[in-house]
């Protein structure tokens, strides 16, 4: 791939973004009047799909030397069977983009950036459909809802039991809808190691104004049915022998829960420090459990957080940075990180400044700022399967924290 060409020519497309985005979605429902009917209906969802775009192309460009392109790609393509996307799909989209990049990089579109980007979609396209290709199991599985638990009005454990086995490691998350929210995929990390039984537990925080977590947590119901997308993400335990510490924020406890459960059943080698942060001790909601381990497994060191009396939820992360910094031995640590986007990117900057290993410390990679999206910009239905990334952020913690500011999304 012609990395330099490529980012030279979108360096112009970006200063034009919301045109080149409309000409895309214009010229591809002119061109596949058809494929309308897969992205979000409502005019003000559709404006948000446009920025996901862009957010998408973002994240490309920026990662085209990055070794994880490609598997990411891969696990992409195989997620996005769920919308039964096929070939022509993939190849409209892939004229419309060149349409779009045509109309909008001026004297930057020679006959060479033009090659460069049919080059490189091609390769994006042959990767996904590869993925989807060598993807086992249905594009989806469909899942009845067992057992609602409710944690005051914001937060729903909802325990799911799929009607085929679903494969998933501890640590993973997997993207869901509902009927209730037609065309909406959301992802949501998977809060328990694989059961017996098969059944998988949603940890999901509830957003005003948000679109799936308002349904999930506040009506969803036992015998319900949704869907669940396959299992992807990175953030498994690695059993190198060094000391871990595991750092999770609100509903991002559930992935640490999930590891957690497996070290249980499995005690690891190593030292394993947790830190769980929450924006009040209402909403730790797992300490019962969290107690227990810490009782039971003498390689485990406990550390609850939580705002001061009358502080903002927010300033949990403040107290956190201190009782890091405390901590000390950092260099030597495999670190997993949870928790809202800001949040993860504040703790991970942090840790950095305290020597943590970057390629030790482990999180779900955050998609790229969209225009008007913020950095945690979210896939709206069929339109992610562009090559839109698989954001582990379920909702727009910055639409909701005065650190971000902006309106709710999600
Ligand atoms: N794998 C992952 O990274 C996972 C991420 N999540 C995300 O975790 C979030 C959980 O939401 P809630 O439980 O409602 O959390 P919350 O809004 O109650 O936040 C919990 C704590 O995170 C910190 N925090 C939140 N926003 C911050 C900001 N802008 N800057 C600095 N610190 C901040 C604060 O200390 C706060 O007390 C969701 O956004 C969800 O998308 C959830 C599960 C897994």
């Amino acid at each position: 791939m012609d990395a330099r060409i490529l980012k030279s020519s979108f360096a112009v497309v970006e200063r034009r973004a919301e045109h080149a985005v409309k000409f895309f979605y214009s010229h591809l429902f002119w061109h596949n009047p058809d494929m309308r009917a897969l992205f979000p209906a409502s005019a003000e969802d559709m404006e948000r799909q446009r920025d996901r775009l862009f957010a998408a192309l973002t994240h490309v460009i920026g990662h085209l030397e990055d070794e994880t392109l490609l598997p990411y790609l891969r696990e992409l393509g195989r997620d996005h069977r769920k919308f039964l996307a096929g070939p022509a799909h993939y190849t409209a989209v892939g004229a419309s983009l060149l349409a779009a990049l045509a109309e909008t990089a001026g004297d930057a579109w020679t006959p060479r950036a033009e090659k460069a980007w049919a080059e490189a979609y091609q390769l994006i396209a042959d990767t996904m459909t590869a993925g989807a290709a060598a993807g086992e199991g249905p594009p989806w599985w469909d899942a009845e809802v067992v057992r609602h638990l409710r944690y005051g009005q914001d937060v729903g454990v909802l325990t799911l039991r799929p009607a085929l086995p679903f494969p998933h490691l501890p640590g993973q998350y997997a993207s869901v809808s509902s009927d209730r929210v037609p065309r909406t995929w959301r992802t949501y990390s998977l809060g328990n190691a694989p059961r017996p039984d098969g059944t998988v537990d949603l940890h999901v925080s509830r957003i005003e104004g948000g679109r799936l977590s308002p349904a999930l947590v506040a009506e969803t119901r036992p015998g319900d049915r949704l869907r669940l997308g396959a299992a992807c993400g990175q953030l498994t335990f690695r059993r190198a022998g060094r000391p871990a510490s595991l750092i999770a924020a609100g509903t991002g406890w559930a992935p640490v829960r999930a590891l957690l459960e497996e070290l249980a059943q499995h005690p690891p080698d190593q030292e394993v420090r947790l830190f769980v942060v929450a924006r009040d001790a209402a909403h730790l909601y797992d300490r019962p459990l969290i107690d227990a381990y810490a009782g039971t497994c003498p390689w485990l060191a406990v550390t609850y957080i939580t705002p001061a009396p009358g502080r903002h939820r927010n300033q949990a992360t403040d107290r956190l940075a201190t009782a890091l910094g405390n901590r000390g031995r950092w260099p030597d640590q495999d670190v997993y990180l949870s928790g809202p986007a800001p949040f993860v990117q504040e703790t991970a900057h942090l840790l950095a400044g305290l020597g943590a290993p970057a390629d030790r410390t482990f999180h779900d990679s955050v998609p790229a700022a969209g225009r008007g999206q913020g950095a945690n910009g979210r896939p709206l239905g069929f339109g992610e399967w562009f090559i839109d990334p698989p954001a582990p952020q379920w909702h727009n913690p910055s639409g909701r924290a005065p650190r971000g500011g902006g309106p709710a999304t999600e």
